[in-house]
């Protein structure tokens, strides 16, 4: 559940500072708040650490002694001194004691201008912020909230500021208060291309003031290098962005606090206060991520009914009805099966290298769906089988056996007299099949114990189930087995999957991107990993984009059918070498807003038979088989996040490589924008056509693009040097390079699979 917290403004703290003749506690104001607020139902409170007496001495010390006035050099004198020795004078500040700390998120000064033009204010604005950081760390707060940025123009001060002072207080979670929209650009033109105005730029950051703001934090925690103990406090107050799309981009940022002012609320048709639609939405969506929300001016009576409870029972509300919480407490679903490993990155199971534990296989077989589909496949097979005489069955990979006990519930429902050899090579796994054969099967099935490339059955069978499936399809090894066990399928034989593919979706995470690298070694950002995603975003849309040639959100990468036929085979009926199992994808996307790309998501399809399937794939999973649990997605890190501008394309290619003992992935992307070429800035006459750029053929009206903000920061020779490239389409638009990731796990120096 989220947590509620009240802001307690300073006024109030000072009216709960006045002397009550009733009141005999002896508490102070800020422990009266916190038992106030408790009593009306919040879990804590957040509240200012700083007065306006510590203002008014800081802005006299650093800002207010002009040259020539009478006290400037006694004033000078007394800063120089401050900045020397930097502390509080007790009236400056709010709270005094560790158990008022305890459970209170402290609010820093946020009139302090870390950002500020003039590099002296920025100068005393960072001894300020250390003062109070080291205060607030003598007081043991966890957590305290850091003044907004404000100004784009020097929003790489504001960061370095921050970076430093993360390193110097050791435990506490800095959060950064950020506005969702950017104030000094909300009323940029953006109808025209390139002559909007606004008050800190001359020229736009971004395409919308929303992803301006969402910039102005990637390249805070870019230059604090993602530091974990980085969050965000994301300030509602109004006006809001209505896009869905855009707010859904700090779903995949750490956001741990947000500021709910009650003048972000409209009054419902009774008067209640509500928050708009697309508000709404946002807070369903983020409420997964259980943030602290802190609610202020609740008490102000800004609407008629429903009192000051009334903000908090709606946003109770809304994470009651949040599809992603109520899947979650929701038994039978993935979100429920998942809880407490959101997010969390597992190495992938090798279970043809090693041998899988009981306990594993108990929790393969808690998923109901994947048997039950499973089942129906065999029981479909079954039924359709014409052929007279008995019907001859291999489980291959049979592990501790459900899917031979769903063979031969498959039978009996299809009526169907059949035979069951169950192959496994892992011999722990083997005595719970033989005590099974012996306590449930007796000779309904033949066990036989060996890897099924090299052992054999004592005749070809007409079916072949297996599940050797991983979160990417063939990440488990399943082609390579199944090659194997091709050799005991009659020729006309079916195979249970018939065939699984494999898909990928560009995903920004920084969660993931730091777990990823917790290791710190190049190993840790070249694995794929097991994770149930949570705090991410995908960054494609849907659409061919600028150039007509983007794919669709989610792209398949290749696919693998079973029985193959195409395989060169020896005397043993084994492939000669592994090429066959070789695959190249390239997929193009469009990327509709900006982001910073830190992997890509990994998910399989499978046809097990007729229309009968499994799939993780977010947009099929429901229709195919719902609430499966078997598998996570896979996720593919990036070394380095990689920025992608709105309107960017992105190229991604995957490679699936094998030699004689392994098979592993390699990952590379590159970004490109779509320019018009008759943009004034750059004149290119001629250009050669490279790899990175198909010929273009779209006409030009369909081609709408914006100023962009990041036109003036490539680099645009006359001639094109390698490492950024461009080409020319007829129709007049060019792909611009703009970026590029290393090639990610080359030769499978990092991860691969066994065989
Ligand atoms: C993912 S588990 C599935 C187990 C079981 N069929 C189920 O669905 O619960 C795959 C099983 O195949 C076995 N296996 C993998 N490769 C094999 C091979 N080459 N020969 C025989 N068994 C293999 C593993 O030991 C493991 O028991």
């Amino acid at each position: 559940m989220a947590a509620f917290v009240t802001h307690i403004t300073l006024e109030h703290l000072e009216h709960l500072g006045q002397p009550d003749p009733d009141d005999l506690s002896g508490k102070t104001p800020s422990q009266k708040a916190t038992a106030q607020a408790r009593a009306k139902g919040y879990d804590g409170i957040c509240l200012p650490l700083t007065n306006d007496q510590w203002k008014a001495r800081w802005r006299e010390l650093c800002l207010l002694h002009p040259e020539g006035s009478p006290d400037a050099a006694a004033l000078e004198q007394s800063a120089e001194k401050w900045r020397a020795k930097p502390g509080f004078l007790r009236d400056e500040v709010t709270i005094t004691r560790l158990d008022e700390a305890e459970n209170s998120i402290i609010l820093l000064s946020d009139w302090l201008e870390l950002d500020a033009a003039d590099a002296w204010v920025r100068h005393d604005a960072e001894i300020a912020l250390q003062q109070e950081l080291a205060y607030a760390s003598y007081l043991n707060v966890h957590t305290a909230i850091l003044p907004p940025p404000r100004n784009r123009e020097h929003v790489a001060s504001y960061a370095r500021i921050i970076n430093a002072v993360l390193s110097s207080v050791p435990y506490m979670q800095l959060s950064v208060r950020m506005p969702i929209y950017d104030p000094s650009l909300i009323h940029l033109d953006y109808g025209s291309t390139n002559a909007a105005t606004c008050t800190t730029s001359t020229k736009p950051v971004a395409d919308h003031p929303s992803i301006a703001t969402w910039e102005m934090w990637d390249t805070i925690r870019c230059i604090c290098d993602y530091h974990p103990r980085l969050t965000l406090a994301l300030d509602l107050t109004p006006p809001l962005p209505s896009s869905m799309d855009v707010l859904r981009q700090w779903v995949a940022e750490p956001t741990r606090h947000l500021f709910l002012p009650a003048s972000t609320f409209m009054p419902n048709a009774k008067g209640y206060p509500v928050l708009p639609k697309s508000t709404q939405s946002f807070m369903r969506e983020i409420m997964k991520l259980q943030p602290v929300v802190m609610f202020s001016g609740t008490s102000d009576g800004l609407h008629t009914k429903g009192g000051e409870a009334a903000y908090s029972q709606y946003i109770r509300h809304l994470e009651k009805t949040s599809p992603a919480v109520k899947a979650m407490r929701t038994e039978g679903t993935v979100e429920n099966f998942a809880q407490g490993y959101q997010d969390y990155l597992q190495a992938p199971l090798q279970p043809l290298m090693d041998n899988l534990q009981s306990i594993t296989y108990q929790t393969f077989e808690q998923d109901p769906i994947k048997y039950r589909q499973y089942e129906e496949a065999v029981f479909l097979a079954l039924s359709r089988w014409q052929k007279p005489g008995k019907i001859t069955i291999c489980v291959a990979g049979a592990g501790r056996g459900p899917l031979v006990a769903r063979c031969l519930t498959a039978m009996k429902r299809a009526n169907k007299e059949a035979f069951v050899y169950a192959v496994e090579k892992n011999p722990n796994a083997y005595v719970t099949l033989q005590e099974r054969q012996r306590a449930e099967w007796g000779d309904k099935v033949q066990l036989l114990f060996g890897d099924m490339r090299a052992l054999n059955v004592p005749e070809q069978v007409d079916i072949l189930v297996s599940e050797l499936l991983g979160s990417f399809g063939d990440n488990e090894l399943s082609p390579e087995c199944l090659d194997g066990a091709m050799r005991f399928l009659k020729p006309e034989g079916i195979s249970i999957p018939a065939s699984y593919s494999a898909f990928l979706a560009p995903i920004s995470s920084s969660k993931l991107y730091n777990e990823a690298r917790v290791s710190k070694d190049e190993k840790g950002m070249e694995t794929p990993y097991v994770v149930m995603l949570q705090s991410i975003k995908i960054l494609s849309g849907d659409g061919g984009g600028l150039s007509g040639k983007c794919g669709p959100q989610i792209q398949e990468c290749w696919e693998f059918e079973h029985p193959r036929r195409d395989a060169v085979l020896n005397d043993q009926g084994l492939p000669l070498t592994n090429s066959h199992n070789t695959r190249a994808a390239k997929l193009t996307f469009h990327i509709p807003h900006g982001g910073a790309l830190h992997g890509l998501a990994g998910y399989f399809e499978a046809v097990l038979y007729g229309n009968i399937g499994i799939s993780i794939h977010p947009e099929r999973m429901d229709k195919i088989s719902k609430d499966m649990l078997s598998w996570f997605p896979l996720f593919f890190p990036f070394k380095e996040p990689l920025y992608l501008p709105s309107k960017s394309e992105l190229q991604v290619t995957i490679w699936r490589l094998t030699n004689q003992r392994q098979v592993w992935y390699e990952w590379y992307a590159e970004t490109f924008l779509a320019l018009p070429d008759a943009s004034p800035l750059v004149s290119v006459t001629s250009a050669p056509r490279t790899s990175g750029g198909d010929s273009l053929k779209i006409p030009s009206d369909k081609v709408a693009v914006e100023w962009s903000p990041f036109i003036d920061n490539i680099e645009m020779p006359e001639t094109p040097r390698s490492g950024r490239v461009f080409t020319v389409d007829d129709a007049g638009i060019r792909l611009v390079k703009i970026g590029q990731t290393s090639l990610h796990n080359p030769g499978g120096r990092s991860s691969w699979i066994g065989l």
